[in-house]
């Protein structure tokens, strides 16, 4: 693994009350790594996330974030144009429910085509191509490309925003809850689509879940936040399977016992 973080968390604080929201978290993400933020609802889980990729002030704290050119960004000091530019060329959102993350009044092919534009692809047939590319890595039909995503599934509509987000070579993904709305059998799939994308990329990963066995299968290592805090972290093995904090211990054997 690359020696380098890519990302660098410093007491990243963001409260509604107390216990509610994130406090005091720090962390460094390395290229290539999938980092899973897991913890019962309510914990901040998805306050944490929001603050990391730019779409909520934190009240405290700083993110500093390795560019493609590499240069260290302090992302909170950047102008917001600077900032959505980032979010649509470096990076990747992966929102748990694909409606967030999709332009549902536009065929598949240009919602995967309208991110390659933001970074300069402006040549008609080269999108279609590159589109048509992705709607085959993520096992979508071609055949449909004109098509909306209002006419696809769930589960469609999952892989679509997957190759929306990923059309353009993003260094760092968040994913929240990225498999949550999904049937069981259509979610064990998309997890293999995902860990495969994932590794052949070599993308750094940030994904918020609640559920055990998706932080096991996709992240190597994880933060166990409560009420805000990070009460646990460490590699996913050995965190699942020696937890060490009361509360960790709790949420792995409730999944055992349910
Ligand atoms: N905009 C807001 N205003 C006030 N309180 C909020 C706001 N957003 C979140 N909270 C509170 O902050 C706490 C953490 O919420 P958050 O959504 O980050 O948790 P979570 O771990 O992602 O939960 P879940 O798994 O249910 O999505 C909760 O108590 C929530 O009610």
């Amino acid at each position: 693994m690359n020696r380098e973080p890519i990302l660098q968390v410093d007491n990243l604080t963001k409260l509604y009350a107390a216990g509610k929201g994130c406090e005091a978290v720090s962390f460094d993400l390395y290229p290539g790594e999938v980092l899973g933020i897991v913890g019962e609802s309510g914990s901040g889980k998805s306050t944490l996330l929001n603050c990391l990729s730019v779409r909520l002030a934190p009240d405290e704290g700083d993110i500093h974030y390795l560019t493609r050119a590499d240069e260290w960004v302090n992302l909170y000091g950047l102008s917001e144009s600077r900032q959505r530019h980032l979010q649509r060329t470096e990076w990747g959102i992966v929102h748990q429910h694909p409606r967030d993350g999709l332009r549902m009044g536009v065929s598949a092919g240009a919602n995967i085509g309208e991110r390659l534009m933001a970074t300069g692809e402006r040549h008609y047939g080269n999108l279609r191509q590159t589109a048509q590319s992705w709607m085959n890595d993520v096992e979508l039909d071609i055949a449909r490309i004109d098509d909306k995503p209002t006419t696809y599934s769930g589960g469609m509509q999952q892989r679509l925003q997957i190759a929306r987000n990923l059309v353009t070579h993003p260094r760092l993904v968040f994913m929240d809850e990225p498999t949550g709305g999904l049937d069981v059998s259509v979610q064990a799939r998309l997890l293999d689509l995902l860990r495969q994308l994932v590794t052949e990329m070599n993308l750094a990963v940030v994904i918020v879940t609640h559920d055990l066995a998706v932080a096991r299968l996709l992240a190597q290592r994880l933060i166990v936040m409560r009420h805000g805090r990070v009460v646990e972290t460490g590699l996913t093995d050995q965190v699942l399977d020696d937890p060490q904090h009361a509360y960790t211990q709790l949420l792995v054997s409730s999944v055992l016992t349910s």
